[in-house]
């Protein structure tokens, strides 16, 4: 479903990501996991066609996400580590345009905005500009717009970042639900209890490089110990 074939990105001689090969299955919650500036948003910005690769290609259901970025938009619904919304814009103007953007007719977009408002439990909000909501609220609304389309596939950079106990918990409800019903989900994350919960298998990723992948148990039995100390471990700084 998702095929990275060497993918990487250099600034100037700085290897931001270096050569990627990991393949996600159809139906997985796969956590992207690594410290700050590992090159996990780098990482996600080729997936979604915003930064061109220096080297190799990612593929989403045999797409070229560099070269067929705008179909890839279709299958791929895109949470970004930090939302941005049009300050003119209120919560439910902004899902119903993200709607009309996928080709749903006025009605079927503000239908779609409403269900959405609902499930994310929005409503409330919904006639306020987006630009004040806390970072929860955005966060939410982000993720709403990221399923307008009901795509198969969710990319999300640090879904829970900054949220409050309670925010974290609603959102990875939500994502659990979706993954639940068969979504294919690339989950960037530094939260290693986010990743605990929600991702079956993971990728470590430490100063551009994939040190290690496997499912949790996997590597845990490996160090011996907690997922914590593995994540320790492997980004060391020298
Ligand atoms: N435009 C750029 N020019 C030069 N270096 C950059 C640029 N963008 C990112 N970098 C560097 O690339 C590295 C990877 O950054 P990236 O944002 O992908 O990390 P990250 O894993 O998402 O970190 P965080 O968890 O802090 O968001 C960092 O060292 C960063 O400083």
């Amino acid at each position: 479903m998702i095929e990275f074939d060497g993918l990487a990105k250099r600034y100037g001689d700085y290897d931001a990501v270096r050569p990627l090969h990991l393949a996600v299955g159809r139906g997985e919650v796969f956590g992207f996991l690594g410290p700050n500036g590992a090159g996990k948003t780098t990482t996600i910005r080729m997936m979604m066609g915003i930064l061109v690769p220096s080297a190799g290609r990612v593929l989403v259901d045999g797409l070229d996400c560099h070269r067929d970025a705008a179909e890839v938009k279709r299958h791929v619904g895109y949470l970004p580590d930090n939302p941005i919304f049009y300050d003119y814009l209120r919560g439910r103007e902004i899902l119903q345009f993200v709607a009309e953007m996928h080709g749903f007719r006025r009605n079927d977009a503000a239908a779609r905005a409403e269900q959405l408002l609902d499930e994310f439990g929005l409503d409330d909000v919904s006639e306020e500009y987006a630009v004040n909501y806390s970072m929860g609220m955005k966060k939410k609304l982000g993720l709403a717009c990221a399923l307008v389309h009901d795509p198969a596939v969710l990319i999300l950079d640090e879904p829970i970042n900054g949220l409050d106990p309670r925010a974290a918990r609603d959102v990875q409800d939500l994502l659990i639900g979706r993954a639940a019903a068969g979504k294919t989900i690339f989950v960037s994350t530094h939260l290693l209890d986010m990743a605990q919960r929600m991702c079956a298998r993971v990728g470590i990723i430490h100063r551009g490089s994939l040190v290690a992948t496997g499912a949790l148990d996997e590597l845990r039995t490996d160090a011996g110990t907690s997922l914590e100390q593995v994540f320790l471990n492997l980004t060391e700084e020298a």
